[in-house]
């Protein structure tokens, strides 16, 4: 580790921390979170499902404060991460870290307090399994990393769905598998075109250990392994036949994407695989919330 960034630094800017919330990442594991309760059966006064979504948007950003708090080593050497606040020196690390767990507390606690407390268990263990499973433990020592680690972004909607039901559900679990396998398809297509960049930082992410083309075909078998679990919300009751036309069509092209990567000679199908996992991923819970407020249902 190193300590170019323990001093405190003065001028600190609103947009420094919020940069350190990681906003874009989590604006889309936020909308994930809120299809979990606009999808579970039962009704939760709107304000506390406001307050839930709140919860679920600080908390995620509070983890990421803190991933950057403990990856500011490496963030300082990779061309992708090194403007962020605390390799720039634009906010101490101390700073970060008291800002990512002041925030992490208040989001788990308000979520107990004003919800319920099975919502507030899974919200402390996606926190915990961000920061203590994956960055701390798994980031540096395993090309799994993102495969195991990766739970920690699958579980929001089950958050939202328990906000709601105060239980966890089949239809809560097929939303955290669902996400649970398009990860690594979602994060290897960016690993493969920065796999300089975490060369260079020593992270033993999949293209770097085992190389671009056993990566490729990896990803190839999780989007394959993504048809029939995003095809199944159809068939639990929580979504109906325009889902799941849109979820096999969108699944099939998720599917192309991949094969292009495979015959690829250069970065450019990666990039666009890349992209497209980001609105596919979308693009599913739209239709899921989109359908469900059609059909007048909904927290
Ligand atoms: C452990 C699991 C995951 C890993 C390792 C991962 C990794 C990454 C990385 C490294 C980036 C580039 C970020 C940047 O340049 O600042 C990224 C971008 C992104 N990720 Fe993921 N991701 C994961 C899970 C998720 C999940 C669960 C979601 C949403 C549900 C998500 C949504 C996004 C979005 C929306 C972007 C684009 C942000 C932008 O526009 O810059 N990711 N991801
Ligand atoms: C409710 C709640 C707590 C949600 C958390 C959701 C979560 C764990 C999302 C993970 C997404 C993410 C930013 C991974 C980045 O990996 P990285 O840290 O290796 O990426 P980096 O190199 O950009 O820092």
């Amino acid at each position: 580790m190193t300590d170019l960034t323990l001093d405190r630094v003065p001028g600190a800017s609103v947009g420094d921390y919020l940069e350190l919330l990681k906003p874009r990442v989590m604006s889309l594991v936020v909308f994930t979170g809120l299809a979990g309760l606009v999808l579970a059966p039962g009704h939760l006064h709107p304000l506390l499902a406001g307050v839930a979504v709140l919860c679920i948007a600080v908390g995620a950003g509070a983890s990421g404060a803190i991933n950057m708090w403990y990856d500011r080593d490496i963030d300082a050497v990779m061309a992708r991460t090194a403007k962020r606040p605390i390799p720039s020196g634009r906010v101490g690390a101390e700073e970060a870290l008291g800002f990512g767990v002041v925030l992490s507390a208040a989001s788990t606690l308000l979520m107990g307090l004003a919800v319920n407390w099975t919502a507030a268990a899974l919200l402390a263990l996606t926190i915990g399994f961000y920061v203590f499973v994956y960055t701390m433990w798994l980031k540096r020592r395993t090309p799994q990393n993102i495969v195991i680690g990766g739970a920690a972004g699958a579980f929001p909607p089950m958050i939202g769905w328990a906000a709601v039901t105060g239980s966890v559900d089949l239809p809560s679990i097929l939303l955290f598998l669902l996400i649970f396998l398009w990860t690594p398809p979602h994060f290897w297509a960016l690993a493969l075109f920065r796999n300089g960049d975490y060369t260079r930082a020593g992270v033993p992410m999949m293209p770097v250990v085992a190389g671009p083309e056993a990566t490729k075909r990896q990803m190839l078998l999780y989007t394959l392994l993504l048809l029939p679990v995003a095809a199944a919300p159809a068939f639990v009751g929580i979504a109906g036949p325009a889902y799941l036309a849109g979820s096999t069509l969108l699944g099939l092209m998720f599917v192309g994407c991949a094969l292009r990567v495979l015959r690829a000679t250069d970065d450019r199908p990666a990039k666009r695989m890349f992209g497209f996992s980001i609105l596919y991923l979308f693009l599913l819970f739209a239709l899921l919330v989109g359908e469900r407020l059609i059909s007048g249902g909904g927290a």
